[in-house]
């Protein structure tokens, strides 16, 4: 494995990670759905008084970098014909602490997201009644979603709650949502999420993806896979590929908090020791992101970090 240095934005505390995902989170809506993050261009198009700058391929087909800028890739820019497309922003979350960090980024910022442009998936999913305090699904629903003002929601595809019990029937039902949803009449090899957000757990875990797991973790052919016997929270789970996650136009890990200071250091500076995550840094080079407090990257010496410059609002430490 060659190494691979992904974009790592550090921050001093919690909240400072909070809002610098959700302006991260508006930018990539905004570029998905205008292709630009220039508020007053936004507005005009809304308005239908300006084309949304369209590129090239289709909305799903797109390969924008992680911070474009809105004038589309090479400045290959056309106008869009006058028939209205719907352009859907297709985001992937998993659980955990991101949950608490989208709660707390997004909630304070809902005039700047069109919920009912959203398709939210998950990453993964702990197969537990959505009522346990494990459910992915059931902890974005309550800490979230249910928080969300007005009567606008996203439409969000979480599994089949009757199919906890087989893990392999679970995963095959949610490949084929997937399916129906990103491939409908073409045949797409992948889906592509316009952004697909990740946590990583101290023992190296993403998605569902545990590091032991080697077959799992070289798969190449299936979307969505069955986990049994997971070493670590609950046991059957059901996770996205490698493929699948590598395939999003944007990839990104938040991580924050001590425990996670070995596993960051391993990742960043053991790239070589194939942890889910530097599989992920490098099949989806250009296209990952960390963001990461200073706990976390406690024990990193030998990396870059940046400073997150706000792109939908102006930086609100500064
Ligand atoms: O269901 C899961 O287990 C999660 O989706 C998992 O991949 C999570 O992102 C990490 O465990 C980090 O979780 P924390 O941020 O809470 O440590």
């Amino acid at each position: 494995m060659t190494t691979t240095v992904p974009l790592i934005y550090s921050f001093p505390e919690f909240l400072g990670v909070a809002e610098a995902v959700a302006d991260h989170v508006i930018s990539a809506q905004n570029m998905t759905l205008y292709n630009t993050l220039d508020h007053a261009q936004i507005e005009l198009i809304k308005q239908d008084k300006l084309s949304r700058p369209s590129l090239l391929n289709s909305s799903s087909a797109l390969s924008l970098s992680g911070n474009g800028n809105g004038n589309g890739v090479n400045g290959k820019v056309k106008k869009e014909k006058k028939k209205k497309v719907d352009i859907r922003f297709k985001i992937a979350i998993s659980g955990g602490s991101l949950i608490k960090i989208l709660k707390e980024g997004l909630l304070s910022r809902q005039d700047e997201i069109e919920w009912d442009k959203w398709d939210v998936y998950f990453a993964d999913e702990r197969l537990v009644p959505f009522e346990s305090d494990d459910s992915n699904y059931g902890q974005a629903k309550r800490e979230l979603f249910d928080n969300i003002s007005g009567d606008i929601k996203p439409n969000i595809y979480h599994i089949d709650e009757a199919l906890i019990d087989d893990p392999q029937e679970c995963a095959d039902v949610y490949e084929k949502l997937l399916i129906r949803n990103f491939a409908k009449k073409d045949s797409v090899k992948l889906p592509m999420f316009d952004l697909l957000l990740l946590g990583c757990a101290p023992d190296g875990h993403i998605a569902s993806l545990f590091p032991k797991y080697g077959e799992q973790l070289r798969e190449k052919l299936a979307w969505c896979l069955p986990v049994l016997n997971a070493p670590s929270g609950p046991e059957n789970r059901i996770t996205l590929s490698i493929p699948v996650i590598c395939h999003a136009h944007r990839v990104t890990f938040v991580v924050e908090g001590l425990t996670k200071a070995p596993i960051m250091r391993t990742i960043m500076e053991r790239p070589e020791k194939g942890l889910p995550s530097s599989i992920v840094n490098e099949g989806a080079a250009g296209r990952v992101t960390w963001f990461v407090d200073d706990d976390a990257l406690n024990d990193c010496y030998d990396i870059t970090k940046k400073k997150y410059k706000f792109l939908s609002i102006n930086d609100p430490n500064s």
